[in-house]
């Protein structure tokens, strides 16, 4: 039996300070490191330590590289320019040129033989009864504490961090019976086809996928990450992006966005300079928005608030910031901050994990409909827009077919869904993604996908995150609706419990969390990470490289300000409130 579990009974139910004496003792004192139930109500600065602590105990234990000595690309920086972001990823790291690069392998968060994917288990529990019967959303259940705004920011976050590839393999597929009472069953069909995700396969060792996209926060799904694409994307003219005449993104003939940038004022520097300082820098806004809005909106805590302003600012009040650092690396992240410090690693190279990507699996913050509003006087223009209308080429008619204002102050009043179980938008159970030969159930998708790249199922994903894993069902949930919905799924079988399903049913939540802590830990350890390990973000976050006036322009802006400035109409409505992603004071 796991520690862990032994531990359970007592720590579940003592109070939260026994806990800590316990488990320090127990642990030993030097780490400091304790694995806290309900450590949201620990007093503000414990917490926050607390939170550092598990950060450090991450970082020692769920790194794993997933390329062997010698394998990685050998690449030289000579003749590029290393001021700037390279379009594909490369020589961010000087001393391991090809780390983080696009097409560059996924890294895993839990040691490499837990992850070969699963054969046996594949199809058990049927995907798709998951699907129907646990995910489905029967009436739409709001997340009030955000606006849809949060919702559409991390899936434009999701596409710069990763992408496993547009097309998935079309030798390889996953096949699995309907079950006996499937609707599906009407129109003769007897089984669910999903194409297997494209893999590298390797002797001896679980098979490995590569990112299609480059790993570092570099707005990369604007930019693009190869010389094809981005020549497409520059206009070539004062470091700008192309725009549509409309000043929207300019639409491809695929019916799909492009996207694009602007503003200038170093008239003397070329178009390329211009370019290069201008990415630096709205890439580290977009990095600060996220860090100290949306998660601290996704995860509303006064600890949140702070740990992730501890994160970008640092705890040192700016006139302490003078003082040397005596103590060392893990110090000085936390009183200067991460920005403008030394890289980390933690000795392992950076990239993304399979793990990562399976706990931002958030479909169902999606609405079923998008109802239009003036922004003038709250009212619905008449333009309403169900799944199959909003999503990928249907965006467009969304954005041109209304006053972009509009749509923004939509998107700022309307709630996305709620991340618990029965939420799943039934649309994107049938969803018909152009080019894609089948008709796709994402519920289904997202469960196959996990258990066929060796994402460890619930459970065991939560012991190998030092998280006191579930003896029975009822640990899961404190929601008794939801416990049985697990049980009519997985019965007694609680190390059967799918990471999604699982991550859905958890309560109790950290106060004012969108999501579980299981999904927390996870990023614990990678929020810090992509900022810590990145060259632009830590030794080269500089005036040197960025520009005083590009560190001012970060330091002085708000997504509610990039907002304002975008959409002037909209500048009271956005501060109504005190973050961009809290739902705005309708007018
Ligand atoms: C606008 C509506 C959306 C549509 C139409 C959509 C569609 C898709 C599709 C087709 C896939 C790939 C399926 C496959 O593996 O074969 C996918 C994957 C994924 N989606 Fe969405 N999605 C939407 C919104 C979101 C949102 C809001 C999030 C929030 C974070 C999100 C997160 C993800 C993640 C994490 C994956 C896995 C990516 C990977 O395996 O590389 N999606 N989605």
């Amino acid at each position: 039996m796991h520690l862990l579990e032994l531990l359970q009974p007592s720590l579940w139910n003592l109070p939260v300070y026994a806990s800590v004496a316990y488990l320090a003792i127990t642990r030993g004192l030097p780490s400091f490191y304790v694995i806290l139930p309900r450590w949201w109500n620990l007093p503000l600065y414990f917490a926050v330590l607390y939170l550092g602590a598990t950060r450090e105990q991450l970082a020692e234990h769920n790194l794993y590289d997933t390329y062997l000595p010698g394998e990685r690309p050998d690449i030289s920086c000579a003749g590029i320019n290393t001021g700037a972001r390279t379009l594909s990823g490369i020589c961010n790291s000087l001393d391991i040129p090809a780390m983080g690069a696009a097409g560059a392998r996924f890294a895993r968060f839990v040691p490499l033989n837990d992850t070969y994917g699963e054969t046996d288990t594949l199809y058990t529990p049927n995907p798709r009864t998951i699907s129907q019967n646990l995910f489905k959303r029967n009436k739409f259940q709001p997340a009030t504490s955000i606006n849809n705004l949060a919702a559409a920011w991390i899936q434009f976050q999701t596409h710069d961090w990763f992408s496993h590839g547009p097309v998935n393999d079309p030798d390889h597929l996953m096949s699995f019976p309907l079950p006996e009472n499937d609707p599906l069953r009407a129109s003769g069909e007897t089984h669910m086809t999903v194409r297997r995700t494209i893999k590298e396969t390797h002797r001896n060792r679980p098979p490995t996928y590569n990112n299609i996209n480059t790993h570092w926060w570099d707005l990369s799904q604007i930019y693009g990450y190869d010389e094809a694409r981005h020549a497409t994307l520059r206009s070539f003219v004062d470091g700008k992006m192309k725009v549509a005449e409309d000043g929207l993104l300019p639409v491809g003939p695929d019916g799909l966005d492009i996207a694009g940038y602007n503003d200038n004022c170093y008239p003397a520097w070329n178009d390329t300079q211009l370019y290069d300082h201008a990415r630096l820098i709205t890439t580290a806004l977009n990095a600060k928005v996220h860090t100290v809005e949306w998660t601290p909106a996704l995860l509303q805590d006064q600890i949140l608030q702070v740990a992730m302003q501890t994160n970008w600012n640092g705890l040192a009040p700016k006139w302490l910031r003078f003082l040397p650092n005596i103590f060392g690396q893990h110090f000085a992240e936390a009183y200067y901050g991460i920005m403008g410090g030394k890289p980390d690693f933690a000795g392992v190279p950076f990239a993304h994990s399979e793990e990562f990507i399976s706990i931002y699996r958030f479909h169902s913050l999606l609405r079923d409909n998008i109802t239009i509003r003036s922004h003038m006087d709250n009212s619905e223009t008449g333009n309403t827009y169900d799944i199959p209308q909003y999503t990928f080429r249907g965006a467009q008619d969304v954005v041109r077919g209304n006053k972009f204002s509009d749509v923004v102050y939509t998107f700022g009043t309307d709630n996305p869904g709620a991340l618990i179980l029965g939420n799943y938008p039934a649309a994107m159970m049938s969803l018909n993604k152009p080019g894609a030969p089948y008709t796709m159930d994402m519920g289904v998708i997202d469960v196959l996908r996990d258990r066929e790249r060796g994402v460890p199922r619930y459970n065991e994903f939560r012991r190998l995150f030092s998280l006191i894993p579930a003896k029975t069902m009822d640990d899961i949930s404190d929601d008794p609706a939801s416990v049985a919905a697990l049980r009519a799924i997985y019965g007694e079988d609680v190390e059967s419990v799918d990471l999604l399903a699982g991550s859905l049913a958890e309560s109790p939540r950290a106060t004012g969390f969108a999501f579980s802590n299981t999904q927390f830990q996870v990023f614990i350890l990678a929020a810090s990470r992509r900022l810590m390990t990145d060259r632009f973000f830590t030794t080269d976050y500089t005036a040197a490289v960025y520009t005083q006036e590009g560190l001012d322009w970060i330091a002085n802006s708000d997504f509610r300000a990039v907002i304002g400035r975008t959409v002037p109409e909209l500048n009271a409505s956005v501060h109504s409130v005190d973050n961009a992603f809290k739902p705005w004071v309708v007018s």
